[in-house]
């Protein structure tokens, strides 16, 4: 019997498994890009335009959070209108927060802008210790008070921030936060900086809106914040998270799929491992074609910062594995215990084993079966398989398919999939 989770409603998708996939699709814009960008709206008294944002949950949770503190936002369409003359509040509480990590960022913002912010220990997506140390430890470095009273966090500063700040491992989220500190009037060097496009992606949003940016992409990043930041149009990066999900899902499904309004050269380390594999693909500058073969072969995956392979994807292409006979194996060095997804594959017969946390798979035909989606990218990964499996598969837990993928149903329906929204009976629902 299914649990009724009352915060998270008691939808399921169903997919009937068994469809190669085959069509063509738009990406759309990159959740991680836009909540960080959004975050960086704050710094700013002019109005910014988001064009084709990604209407996700997410993206929802990060609006509601920054009208509490003193944005305007007017959605036309997939555009976004921000503004935010001043900031009506420095406390962002645990019931924003604790929704969604990468809302933390906006500690930074607040601090650049008004001197001080409180922020709550932030919540998101569970699959093991997710600290924030490093973003303390950035913030201290560039000359901020910091003081950590029952799970929230308050900061202050009496100048301009402004110093060196060496991080002990490449951080998205920690690297963000340094860089919004410090874009309205302070200054940094960051050493070990995080290389991601989402992170390259904020450099250039905050370029336009006045502050200098230096080192983009690479591991040292230099900004220079201006006194006073300036307004603009912005379009946010498309969505590799995205991309590799519907590519990988092509290939559980033996399918041929068309990407466009993609950067290939973002999902290199992807694209590489689906050809080791035997399929077939093409690129052109925003486009990517994928042909699976039927009998592709295993591989392995160490999932690393980028450009090695993204930890975003390692559910997914795990599940990609287990549909491939012989073995393949993964580890994830940014996220070790991220292995959530491992218990629900199981369900749908997939032999995987985890090993001083190296996750072996041995590749079959899988089949569908009731599971439950536990984080985001898990659940991309439940999709894929459901995809690939003989019969029908019921997915719980939609709830965080909806917080990184917009219109999933809509979107595997066009490429063939037979998939479905359902509300769960409430005499089941119920426990
Ligand atoms: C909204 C967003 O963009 N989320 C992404 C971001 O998360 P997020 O920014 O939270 O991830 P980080 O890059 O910060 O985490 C990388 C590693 O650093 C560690 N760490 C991080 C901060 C800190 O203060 N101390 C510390 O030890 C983490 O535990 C992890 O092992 O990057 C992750 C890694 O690519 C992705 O999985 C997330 O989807
Ligand atoms: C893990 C993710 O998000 P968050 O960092 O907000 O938990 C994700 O987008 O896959």
């Amino acid at each position: 019997m299914m649990l009724k989770d009352s915060r998270r409603g008691s939808r399921i998708l169903r997919i009937e498994g068994g469809q190669p996939l085959s069509g063509e699709l738009r990406i759309y814009p990159a959740k991680n890009a836009a909540l960080p960008i959004l975050a960086a709206s704050l710094l700013t008294p002019e109005p910014i335009t988001l064009l084709e944002v990604p209407r996700l949950r997410d993206v929802e949770v990060m609006l509601e959070l920054l009208s509490h503190l003193g944005t305007r936002y007017q959605w036309e369409g997939r555009t976004l209108h921000l503004h935010t003359p001043e900031i009506r509040n420095t406390h962002a509480p645990y019931e924003l927060v604790g929704q969604m990590r990468a809302s933390f960022i906006v500690w930074g913002a607040l601090l650049a802008r008004v001197g001080e912010g409180r922020i709550s220990l932030p919540g998101g997506c569970a699959f093991g210790a997710r600290p924030v140390d490093q973003h303390v430890k950035a913030l201290r470095a560039l000359g901020a008070e910091v003081v950590e009273e029952e799970n929230t966090f308050y900061a202050r500063r009496t100048r301009p921030l402004a110093g060196r700040v060496v991080f002990d491992l490449p951080t998205v989220g920690g690297t963000e936060q340094a860089m919004l500190a410090v874009a309205l009037g302070g200054e940094a060097t960051v050493v070990q900086a995080a290389m991601e496009p989402e992170v390259e992606d904020l450099g250039h949003f905050l370029r336009m809106l006045g502050a200098e940016v230096h080192g983009l992409g690479s591991p040292i990043l230099h900004i220079r914040g201006a006194r006073q930041l300036g307004g603009g149009t912005y379009r946010i990066i498309p969505d590799r998270i995205e991309a590799g999900t519907y590519l990988l899902a092509a290939a559980a499904t033996r399918g041929s799929i068309t990407l466009r309004e993609v950067r290939p050269d973002h999902l290199d380390a992807l694209l590489d491992k689906l050809q080791q594999s035997g399929h077939r693909v093409e690129v052109g500058k925003d486009w990517v074609r994928f042909w699976a073969v039927p009998d592709p072969k295993p591989f392995f995956v160490e999932a690393r910062e980028y450009p090695g392979f993204p930890t975003d994807l390692q559910p997914i292409v795990t599940a990609y594995l287990a549909t491939v006979p012989g073995q393949s194996a993964i580890t994830d060095r940014v996220y070790p215990d991220r292995f959530t997804h491992v218990g629900e594959l199981a369900r749908m017969g997939a032999e995987l084993y985890l090993r001083d946390r190296t996750l072996l798979i041995n590749g079959k035909r899988l089949r569908g079966a009731q599971v439950k989606a536990l984080d985001i990218r898990a659940g991309g990964g439940l999709v894929v398989a459901a995809l690939s499996a003989e019969g029908v598969s019921e997915i719980e837990g939609v709830y965080f398919l909806e917080r990184g993928y917009e219109h999933l149903e809509e979107r595997l329906k066009a490429l063939g999939a037979r998939v479905g929204l359902e509300e769960t009976p409430l005499a089941l629902a119920a426990d």
